[in-house]
């Protein structure tokens, strides 16, 4: 018990230490320190236990109220708290490891600056009026807010303006470049135009104030020196400037320390550098030399020099670096801030035949997509197919799925955090260039790109990026979209379509190619004919092949697979070839024209910036007609869809709208359906005979009229629906994730799979239906060499050994996705924790109930038994996180996310 609370304190300790972040000088409070010094320490602009430990004597003693005695009195406590000796080498090299880089918009800006903008240090950029230094300071307002992964810190922005060139509206267009909510961007910057030099130093000690509450990622300074040129005029001031401007770099690098924020300052320049002669043959630009001497050099850690280049380029050059060598990188600044020079011939557009092929895999939550990308990735031989991912929980399990089965790791890239079809969509230009490099320092193109969606994407923007980025159009072409649908749950997620939630499902089927009918061995074959005709209501073009492409995809487990009856049956009925993957790719039937059949406005964008969003220049010209006149759906149109009799080919699809109301009359159409079935009488199939009576015929007829009147109901009711939600324009949207978001768990240790598998039944037993999706990597007591892998639709779950089991690097870890509606996070942590195994107190023994196969506890002295853990077992260390969006909207102070991150660990 002992050893596993010294555990778990270790481990906290450890979370602590990797999380980081300045610690408040209440925290001193235990330590014996009054609150009336806290108090006064704040006023004086010492907001926490570093800044305690790296300010002066001199300068905290001038804070009023706090004397000498005093202050070395509070140091010798503040530095129990953080040590300020001696470290090894080795320590700092690690650190280093760790640091967090912002990225300057411009991948080989980043490259030059070894990643990005350093945080804890101060940068500065000097360089002539127009040479884009403010640019770049907008540019990393947004990208610090950006996840780590994706180059940002986290963190909000402070920026201190001293020559008012601070413009919001840049920062809208930069935040719709990267995906992120315009508005949280700019609530995530504060703002304030210093007016003097006493007033700019005044601001840092807001800032470091709004630092303890807050996480910041970037502090920025525009100009730093400006104001103190013009206040300070002449050699007779120069010493009482520099003295000055000294006292506020040391206030920079102190938040630079406190708070781990990456600072930086502009700087203007003067002619200078060469004399006499050597200065007639040097580039302009090397006689410019930074405003603020000595002072501004050894005050900074970092020192740029920018300057124009060719057009809308200009070029960044390291002129002193601790780490880095000197070397240039040249970038663009546009609409979106600074990126990478567009490459001329990069939008001169390929011939048809030599561009890539991409083909979007799109269906709902659990239908098989990674099934099916598995499938053709086993069959694909040695075609050099990438593989696009996109996740919506923050736990990314089918990376590794999908990676066996590649030629190599590299082709596989992916973006989690967000979906696809709107907080990312940007970022599909990201990858595709990402692979672009991977295959140009292989030296070998791609043959073809499979792009996975999430479960909850709307395919049709994904789709419209492909047209209308022009460098993805120059070199990329949109193959086909084939949809995954679930054959077993299909019903339930259209009607989660008619709640308008989650209405993707309907347009995932309404917009593809190829439709594979999934998993019709979990279905009776009068389900699956009900599927079919649900299927065909939405989408009578595509392609329609019915598969079971999962099946012993993932062996079952000791009996938690659970399929049901009927299900087993309808596997043996319902055999279906496997479909050869040349059949599901490079079949180039995407067509543009089709698409503005399902949805008029297909080809409109939704967003000034969606189109060339990593800074690719002027708007392509489309090639596609204009949309088609804006359909208004009448009641009739829907009720002859809806109306018995053989579907074909040639009906038109109307709208997405036009779907969605065929999908909520649905169930209308499943009536008519049965009808068309059962004949004229409705009391069996084909034609009625004389046997038929006139009273049973009478009865017959009038229910039929009455099943006619609702289905009549359904169809206006859905009709008027749709019109009612006929868009004006495709409005740039997140996904309405209120209420859907995801949980992802990680627990070290194995888990008891009794307990587990109890947990799972419980919890699916009564929240299957909101519960959409579960999947986890796991790690099993008594088998911890096994990867396991857990995967669950809604009530139906499957758990075994995944294809290779732990790799040698690889720690054995247990990790779970939920995504669903209303997920209750805290319940969820719980219930998962306490399915990892822990030793028991000493007395109490293990045994499993055969029925139920649920462990129960024995204590051996008394013979008590008990379905619970008994009191005083140890605790298992469970971490979680929620996503319901993905943007850091309101950040938190640094320890208060900590806490909630990590959650404390009870026994
Ligand atoms: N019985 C059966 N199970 C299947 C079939 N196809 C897929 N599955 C199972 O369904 C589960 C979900 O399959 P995935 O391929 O991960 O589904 P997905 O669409 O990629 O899921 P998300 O990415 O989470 O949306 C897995 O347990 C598969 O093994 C099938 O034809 N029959």
């Amino acid at each position: 018990m002992a050893q596993a609370v010294a555990e778990q304190v270790e481990e906290q300790q450890y979370e602590e230490a990797m999380v980081g972040g300045p610690q408040l000088l209440e925290s001193l409070m235990d330590l014996g320190v009054q609150a009336a010094d806290i108090k006064k320490l704040k006023d004086g602009g010492i907001a926490t236990v570093e800044g305690l430990v790296y300010a002066t004597t001199k300068d905290i003693a001038g804070i009023k109220g706090i004397s000498e005695q005093k202050v070395a009195k509070l140091k010798e406590i503040a530095q129990k708290v953080i040590p300020t000796g001696f470290t090894t080498a080795q320590q700092i090299f690690e650190q280093r490891n760790d640091l967090v880089m912002v990225t300057t918009g411009c991948t080989a800006f980043n490259d030059i600056l070894g990643g990005g903008l350093e945080t804890g240090s101060i940068t500065e950029l000097y360089g002539e009026y127009r040479c884009g230094k403010t640019q770049v300071c907008h540019t990393l307002c947004v990208t610090c807010q950006l996840p780590v992964d994706m180059g940002g810190g986290e963190g909000k922005a402070l920026y201190i303006d001293t020559e008012g060139t601070f413009r919001p509206q840049r920062l809208v267009q930069i935040a719709e470049r990267y995906g992120l909510n315009p508005q949280d961007v700019l609530d995530n910057v504060a703002y304030a135009r210093a007016h003097n030099t006493e007033h700019q130093q005044q601001l840092l000690l807001q800032a470091a104030a709004m630092m303890a509450d807050a996480r910041f990622a970037v502090l920025i300074v525009d100009s730093a020196t400006a104001l103190f040129r013009s206040e300070f005029m002449g050699r007779g001031e120069l010493a009482a400037r520099q003295n000055q401007l000294g006292k506020f770099m040391r206030g920079l690098q102190r938040l630079a320390d406190e708070f781990g924020v990456a600072v930086l300052v502009t700087n203007q320049v003067v002619q200078g550098g060469l004399d006499g002669g050597a200065a007639m043959f040097a580039a302009p630009h090397t006689l410019l030399k930074a405003v603020g001497g000595n002072i501004m050099a050894h005050a900074t850690t970092t020192r740029l020099q920018l300057r124009k280049g060719r057009g809308e380029t200009r070029v960044a050059k390291i002129i002193a670096s601790p780490s880095m060598p000197e070397a240039e990188a040249t970038f663009s600044i546009g609409a979106e801030g600074v990126t990478d020079v567009k490459d001329r011939h990069a939008d001169m557009p390929k011939p048809e035949k030599d561009k890539i092929p991409v083909t979007l895999v799109t269906g709902f939550l659990g239908a098989g997509k990674t099934t099916l990308l598995n499938h053709i990735l086993r069959q694909k031989g040695q075609t050099r197919v990438a593989v696009i991912e996109n996740e919506v929980g923050e736990i990314n399990i089918d990376n590794s799925l999908v990676a066996e089965n590649l030629l190599s790791k590299e082709d596989l890239v992916s973006m989690d955090r967000g979906c696809v079809c709107c907080s990312l969509r940007n970022d599909i230009v990201k990858a595709l260039r990402e692979l672009q490099g991977r295959a140009a320092g292989r030296g070998s193109n791609y043959d073809a790109i499979l792009l996975e969606t999430t479960g909850l994407a709307d395919p049709a923007p994904v789709a419209f990026t492909f047209f209308a980025n022009s460098w993805i159009s120059a070199n990329y072409r949109l193959d086909s979209i084939l949809c995954l649908v679930d054959a077993q749950h299909l019903r339930r997620h259209l009607e989660d379509a008619g709640g308008g939630d989650v209405n993707e499902a309907v347009n995932q089927i309404a917009f593809a190619d190829i439709i594979l009918l999934n998993k019709i061995d979990l279905v009776s074959p009068e389900e699956l004919q009900r599927t079919r005709d649900l299927v065909r209501s939405i989408n009578v073009t595509a392609d329609l092949i019915e598969v079971s492409l999962g099946q012993g995809d993932v062996a079952a487990d000791g009996g938690d697979v659970a399929s049901t009856e009927a299900g087993a049956a309808a596997a043996k009925s319902n055999k279906a070839d496997l479909p050869h993957w040349e059949r599901l790719m490079g079949i180039n039937s995407f067509s543009i024209e089709r698409a503005l059949q399902v949805d008029p406005y297909f080809m409109d964008s939704d967003s000034e910036a969606d189109s060339d969003d990593d800074g690719c220049g002027e708007r392509p010209q489309q090639g596609a007609p204009p949309p088609a006149a804006s359909p208004t759906v009448q009641p009739e149109a829907v009720a002859t869809a809806l109306a018995p009799g053989p579907l074909t080919r040639k009906r038109s699809r109307g709208s997405t709208e036009t779907a969605a109301a065929a999908a909520a009359a649905a169930g209308a159409a499943a009536a008519a359906a049965e009808r068309a079935r059962l004949g004229q009488c409705g009391a069996h199939p084909g034609p009625c005979s004389e046997q038929c009576s006139d009273m049973e015929l009478d009865e017959l007829l009038r229910k039929q009229k009455v099943m006619e009147a609702a289905a009549a109901d359904a169809a206006n009711a859905a009709a008027a629906s749709a019109a009612q939600r006929q868009p004006k324009r495709r409005r740039k949207k997140l996904h309405d994730l209120s209420g859907v978001g995801s949980v992802g768990i990680t627990a070290r240790g194995a888990l008891d799979k009794y307990r587990f598998n109890g947990f799972m039944r419980d919890l699916l037993g009564e929240k299957a239906r909101d519960i959409f999706r579960c999947k986890g990597m796991l790690c099993i007591k008594g088998q911890e060499r096994t990867k396991f892998v857990f995967q669950g639709v809604h009530e139906t779950i499957c758990f075994g050994p995944a294809a290779t089991g732990w790799g040698e690097q690889e720690e054995p870890i247990n990790q779970i996705v939920f995504i669903g509606r209303d997920l209750d996070r805290q319940a969820l942590v719980e219930g998962f924790r306490s399915c990892v195994w822990v030793p028991l107190p000493e007395g109490w023994v293990e045994h499993h109930d055969p029925r139920c196969a649920r462990p129960y506890y024995v204590n051996t002295a008394t013979g008590t038994k008990q379905w619970d853990r008994p009191q005083g077992a140890a605790c298992a260390l469970v971490k979680a996180t929620q996503t319901s969006h993905m943007q850091p909207s309101a950040m938190r102070p640094r320890k208060t996310s900590m806490d909630s991150d990590a959650l404390a660990v009870l026994a």
